[in-house]
């Protein structure tokens, strides 16, 4: 197994509630026949922090399931915690998996999805365009941008200013794009429970697609409150018959809580999975299949990762039937990258290539 330590930096930061995102680092991971897989393989852990282990932390459960002589132990991907150290898990599933389905000479998403019982992936999926925070003329600007590109689905960051300040930006959108644009708005967790139920509220009349994260990551009785309209907030009319006029999304809580403690809360309508965050694409797809047997919708979307785990996150939206939007459209946030973007974004969907495994040997000059 090989590491390769890479950063790439961002066109501009991406401004959340959380802060600014400038650059991604990480390691790329190489695995080959001397590692005992059928073919060679290629994977990215690219560890976020506050989304999961810092980059030592990844290093180390990475360099610690190497042999001495450089090669892999047998039992190397159970040895890494996904709790733990989700990008390394990540990092290492993704090269063996690449490997494997480049050994039986099919794609990535053929190879999650056969070991799934799911059918046959699709050839391209819906993606949803990612705007930062900005002023209301800004944002709006940039998302009439987004619809000039073909997109009809744009995630707007929210939570970094007021509740006034955020309501008068998405106003300003929907205003520049009109009704025929899907608006998701993405809090990161920065509302307490009375603003959630006032966003949701205020919200109503711009008929977003969904709110995710409004609440911080623990408080599921808070988004479930939220989800049946009974926040702490005034009622009003609207909403009489209960349940909140804003789908909600949950994301940065699949991090902290398992999925079954997230289903069981009935604390969402959409849930959020990032293939770096929850320890690697199988183990998203298990959890888009478990979701959407319990009546939540998956979104697939990546930490804003290098193109290899971006690739490896558009097979794994392949792999799930008729997936809605995905937040997988970010190749453009970034200012340069590990190689050429195999998966071109046009008309609001990313086209899945054809394999074998992520893109045929298209990433293996990375080592
Ligand atoms: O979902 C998207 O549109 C892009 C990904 C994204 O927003 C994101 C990127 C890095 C870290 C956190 C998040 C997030 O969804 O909260
Ligand atoms: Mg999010």
């Amino acid at each position: 197994m090989r590491l390769r330590p890479f950063s790439v930096g961002l066109t501009r930061p991406l401004g959340t509630a959380r802060g600014e995102i400038t650059e991604r680092e990480g390691f790329v991971v190489g695995v080959g026949t001397e590692d005992g897989v059928p073919a060679p393989g290629v994977g990215e852990a690219a560890p976020l922090p506050g989304w999961t282990e810092s980059p030592s932390a990844c290093e180390s459960a990475l360099r610690g399931v190497g042999t001495d002589d450089g090669g892999l132990r047998p039992d190397a991907l159970d040895r890494i915690d996904p709790g733990e150290t989700p990008a390394a898990r990540h990092g290492l599933a993704l090269a063996l998996a690449d490997a494997a389905a480049r050994g039986e000479g099919r794609s990535l998403a053929a190879h999650l999805s056969a070991a799934r019982d799911l059918p046959t992936p699709a050839a391209s999926v819906p993606v949803n365009a990612t705007v930062g925070d900005g002023d209301p003329e800004a944002t709006a600007a940039a998302v009439e941008r987004a619809v000039d590109d073909g997109f009809d689905c744009v995630k707007v960051k929210v939570g970094a200013r007021s509740l006034d300040a955020d309501v008068e930006r998405l106003r300003a959108v929907r205003e520049a794009v009109g009704d025929g644009v899907a608006l998701r708005a993405d809090a990161n967790g920065a509302w307490d429970r009375a603003t959630a139920g006032a966003a949701v509220d205020r919200l109503a009349p711009l008929d977003l697609a969904y709110v995710e994260q409004p609440l911080p990551a623990d408080d599921l009785d808070g988004s479930a409150a939220l989800r049946e309209g009974r926040g702490d907030r005034d009622r009003d009319a609207d909403d009489e018959d209960g349940g909140s006029a804003v789908p909600i999304a949950l994301d940065e809580s699949l991090a902290r809580r398992d999925l079954d403690t997230v289903l069981a809360a009935d604390a969402a309508d959409v849930v959020v999975l990032k293939p770096m965050a929850l320890g690697g694409p199988d183990r998203v797809l298990a959890a888009a299949k478990r979701a959407r047997a319990a009546g939540v919708e998956p979104v697939i979307t990546t930490t804003i990762d290098a193109v290899v785990a971006r690739t490896a996150a558009v097979h794994v939206a392949a792999a799930v039937p008729d997936v809605a939007p995905c937040g997988l459209a970010t190749a453009s946030l970034l200012a340069d990258d590990l190689a050429p973007d195999p998966c071109p974004v046009a008309d609001g969907e990313a086209s899945v290539p054809n394999g074998p495994g992520l893109a045929g040997d298209a990433f293996d000059g990375l080592f």
